[in-house]
């Protein structure tokens, strides 16, 4: 036998008796062959490295039959997915393999080999954050029953602490010990972790917090990024918080004069969109059904938004230009005190146009919306377009100046779920490496004291008036959160961040081989996986088959007609 097999008697959860059978440990997974029966009949189940989330060699004597006691156990904690398609939240499920090797020197010597290849979850120290709100309030009991008892099987070094006002992962992020943290995950919606961001590079050592990796599982009603990354179900979202692999992730930075910046990883939107995401709070009773709700209703009562945006082409790197240079104030020792801004001066006029190469975009300056993504995903249930990457360091930007209900309605009824939003014809779309938003109208919505018009030429167009649209400065939101309407620049940092994905997570244009042997293995282990789930079907169709007979004898004896009963059993 090769270095790395052992035979040992292996059994799965759910089954009652274990079985002769010879583990292979190979680059990406775990094979055991099983023979069962006096033909040796044997079967094959794979446990992919990636979906390791812990193992344990339990010295508890009562686990292991009177015959056996000098042998030693292994049990091995793995996800598995009943069918191929890996972001499907309900294909997940946690479960175990066990093992009894002949001698304890066999047993340390699989759990060193696996431990070199990768199988096992590395050691790292996690601080978890709780938020009891999020959501429709499931976060502490998805921490209580999936997260912590997974993480307990992980080796790793775990602190939770539950956030305890709005606005408080800001805090923890800001503060926490770098030297006891490898990772931050928030068991919370889109809301906490993109505090998490803002917390950690609002730091004076923003540069060295920005490679704490971040982590999501998601219990909040929006769930965009968990829905981007392919982690909706919470077991392979704490599974990759666990095994550690991670993405790089582009972060916006959006500047207002005077006011601290605001960092985003998902989304910035003003117009509609984010008028119903803001307003969809009202319904957060309802789940992640508030969107739809909302979204509806700020249809029919329509707005359009004033003002001016400006973009920069993608990936611009020239120099700046003289007048640039002197309209950037020198650098001084409180720029490293956070990413640097290229385009800070933008912010200091309020009437100058920005220079070239910034652009207008056409059809202004009103707008039914405008969105600019990060993710595919919008929300748990809105998959937006798969053409954008969170790590090309590419801005995308959408917009649309449509106010006819029937045209905005389509795309958000037809095509939630496909990806094929943005090809409706409802929205245009730019690749741009930075914005320029100068609304009409400034000042805070829910405040009309504070609204200053920037042109009056842009507050009311003839065609909205006829057309009975509403006209309102509209929320500015970012990643859910609303931010004040003011002159705002949007700036890209391409890959800042690390964010936590599964092993086996690339977008379709990346050249990942590592990634994509990960992803064939969980493929393959799904086949085997089904194979063994229609066994146990086959087993208990026959278990069901026989008890229905044997009832159906029962009444029979009893005086009862079997028939009867058999109809009303198998609903004939
Ligand atoms: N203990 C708390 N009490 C009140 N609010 C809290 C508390 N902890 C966190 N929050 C706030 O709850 C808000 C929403 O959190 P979260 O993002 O987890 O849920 P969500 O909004 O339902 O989800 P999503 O952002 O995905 O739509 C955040 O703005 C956060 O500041």
């Amino acid at each position: 036998m090769s270095p790395n097999q052992f035979q040992v008697k292996a059994s799965f959860a759910g089954q009652q008796r274990a079985s002769n059978a010879r583990l292979s440990l190979g680059t990406h997974e775990l094979t055991i062959h099983t023979s069962k029966g006096s033909d040796n009949n044997t079967t094959t189940a794979q446990v992919p490295y990636s979906c390791i989330y812990g193992y344990e060699a339990p010295n508890d004597k009562a686990v292991i039959a009177e015959q056996d006691r000098n042998k030693a156990v292994v049990v091995v904690h793995y996800v598995a997915f009943n069918g191929p398609n890996l972001r499907n939240p309900s294909a997940a499920k946690r479960t175990t393999a066990q093992f009894l090797f002949e001698r304890t020197e066999d047993a340390d010597r699989f759990t060193q080999t696996a431990r070199d290849l990768g199988a096992f979850p590395k050691p790292r120290r996690i601080l978890l954050l709780v938020n009891p709100n999020g959501g429709v309030g499931k976060a502490k009991r998805i921490s209580d029953t999936v997260v912590k008892p997974m993480l307990q099987h992980s080796g790793l070094t775990v602190k939770e602490q539950y956030t305890e006002y709005g606005r408080h992962a800001v805090d923890i992020a800001a503060k926490v010990d770098l030297d006891e943290v490898d990772s931050l995950v928030v068991v919370s919606g889109d809301g906490v972790l993109h505090e998490v961001i803002n917390g950690l590079l609002s730091r004076p050592d923003w540069d060295r917090a920005r490679n704490t990796s971040i982590g999501i599982v998601p219990a909040g009603s929006g769930n965009a990024i968990a829905a981007s990354l392919g982690i909706v179900s919470q077991f392979v979202a704490t599974l990759a918080a666990i095994r550690g692999e991670t993405s790089k992730l582009d972060i916006f930075s959006l500047s207002q004069l005077n006011r601290p910046r605001i960092y985003s990883m998902l989304s910035f939107s003003w117009g509609m969109m984010a008028d119903a995401d803001i307003e969809s709070d009202n319904y957060r009773w309802l789940g992640p059904l508030r969107f739809d709700v909302a979204g509806f209703i700020r249809m029919i009562r329509l707005r359009r938004y004033s003002g001016k945006v400006y973009v920069l082409p993608p990936k611009y790197e020239q120099t700046p230009s003289t007048t640039e240079q002197q309209l950037t104030p020198p650098q001084s020792p409180s720029h490293k005190r956070e990413p640097e801004s290229r385009f800070q001066h933008l912010l200091d006029s309020n009437t100058k146009e920005p220079p070239k190469p910034w652009s207008l975009i056409p059809n202004m300056p009103f707008y039914s919306m405008l969105l600019l993504l990060n993710c595919p995903n919008v929300g748990e249930t809105i998959f937006f377009t798969n053409t954008i990457r969170f790590n090309d360091g590419i801005m995308r930007l959408w917009y649309s100046a449509e106010t006819r209900f029937w045209k905005i309605l389509m795309p958000f009824l037809f095509d939630q779920q496909n990806g094929k939003m943005v090809e409706r014809d409802l929205m245009k779309d730019l690749e741009c490496g930075g914005i320029l938003i100068v609304p009409g109208v400034e000042g805070k919505p829910d405040d009309p004291s504070t609204h200053t018009a920037i042109d009056p030429n842009w507050i009311i167009s003839p065609s909205a008036k006829s057309q009975g649209i509403y006209q309102k400065p509209g929320l500015f939101d970012v990643d859910g959160e609303v931010m004040p309407t003011a002159r705002t620049l949007i700036e890209i940092h391409p890959s800042l961040m690390n964010i936590l994905v599964p092993e086996w997570w690339y977008h379709k244009d990346d050249d990942n081989t590592t990634a994509r042997a990960h992803e064939s293995a969980v493929i393959q282990a799904t086949k085997t996986q089904q194979k063994v789930c229609s066994t146990f079907g086959g087993v208990s169709v026959v278990a069901t088959a026989v008890a229905v007979v044997a009832a159906a004898v029962f009444l029979s004896v009893n005086g009862h007609s079997p028939v009867d009963f058999l109809q009303s059993t198998l609903h004939l």
